[in-house]
């Protein structure tokens, strides 16, 4: 094979984060306009405590896609020694704050801050990441909730590779809270057959063997090879994992893409996967959560 054939193949078996992303910020862009014609004008608060670099850069793509599609933002900047009292109180009044449809608190939180209590304390209907237990249990109980925005940007990716996943069989590789647990709740509400692999789990190889669709999500640079592939599995690679090569960082998968490219029908790349997708889903959220609120009221308003 030659390397243009290689790279055409490549493109092909490629799941193109950063194209379907644009596509998901456009439709966010075209409901905000008929939001804000409406006079509702989508607003999300973002939190962010301590000064961890990764968390600084998220937060600025996120302000940057938010002014793009036309989602207005407040900032709250916390320095790292922050009480638990006084981001809690930050917290309440954002809740009570209607101009504000969103809350995001970045993670994770500088230690000694208990982020369960946190994320709790966030009103659920603004809750765009959809951490709360309300919203977390309404997802596994298959209602219209808020939903995470990691694994639903996975979910917007598959699909486009399948529009029907019914009977697939889903191996998810990593058990967090905010990725392989939410992953398997949307992944069975789409009716595949799914196993939940973790740390404990026994010959992770040969669960991951079974995979039509695997899911990884554990934080191990390049762990999952070709030979724990089914030949034709479409695979969605959460990890983004800085490491050194050849004197150089950059950043890579859960999934050695090179090796595993070949024996796969898609793959997200990293970057370039999932990464774009969390924070497009995030707007997508911030909209549904402002259209949300705004029904509300106007129901309230007519009920008198
Ligand atoms: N409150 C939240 N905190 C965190 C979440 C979250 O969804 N809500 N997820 C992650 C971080 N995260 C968003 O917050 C995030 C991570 C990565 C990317 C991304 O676009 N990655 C790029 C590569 C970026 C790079 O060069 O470093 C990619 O994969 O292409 C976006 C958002 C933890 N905290």
């Amino acid at each position: 094979m030659n390397s243009q054939t290689q790279a055409i193949l490549a493109t092909d078996k490629r799941i193109d984060g950063k194209a379907i992303s644009a596509q998901v910020l456009s439709e966010v862009a075209e409901q905000v306009g008929q939001l804000q014609a409406q006079g509702v004008h989508p607003c999300l608060a973002v939190v962010l405590v301590g000064d961890d670099p990764a968390s600084q850069v998220y937060v600025k793509n996120k302000l940057l896609r938010a002014a793009e599609v036309g989602i207005l933002s407040v900032e709250h900047y916390l320095p790292a020694q922050t009480s638990a009292e006084t981001l809690l109180s930050l917290i309440e009044t954002l809740n009570e704050d209607a101009k504000v449809h969103g809350i995001l608190v970045q993670l994770p939180l500088p230690q000694g801050i208990d982020e369960i209590q946190v994320l709790e304390a966030i009103k659920p209907i603004k809750d765009v990441d959809g951490f709360h237990s309300s919203n977390v249990g309404g997802l596994s109980q298959g209602r219209s909730v808020l939903q995470p925005c990691t694994p639903s940007g996975c979910m917007r990716l598959l699909n486009q590779v399948r529009a029907d996943l019914s009977g697939m069989h889903a191996v998810v590789v990593g058990r967090s809270n905010i990725v392989g647990k939410p992953m398997a709740a949307l992944l069975l509400q789409a009716n595949c057959t799914v196993t939940l692999v973790h740390s404990k789990s026994r010959d992770i190889k040969s669960l991951c063997q079974m995979a039509d669709i695997l899911v990884a999500a554990v934080g191990r640079p390049e762990m999952i090879k070709q030979d724990w592939l089914k030949p034709g599995a479409i695979v969605i690679d959460v990890g983004i994992n800085r490491v050194e090569k050849e004197g150089r960082s950059r950043l890579v998968g859960d999934v050695d893409y090179a090796d595993v490219l070949d024996k796969v029908e898609a793959i997200t790349p990293v970057p370039g996967g999932v990464g774009p997708m969390t924070i497009a889903m995030l707007m997508s959220n911030t909209l549904a959560a402002a259209q949300k609120q705004h029904k509300l009221l106007s129901i309230s308003a007519i009920d008198g």
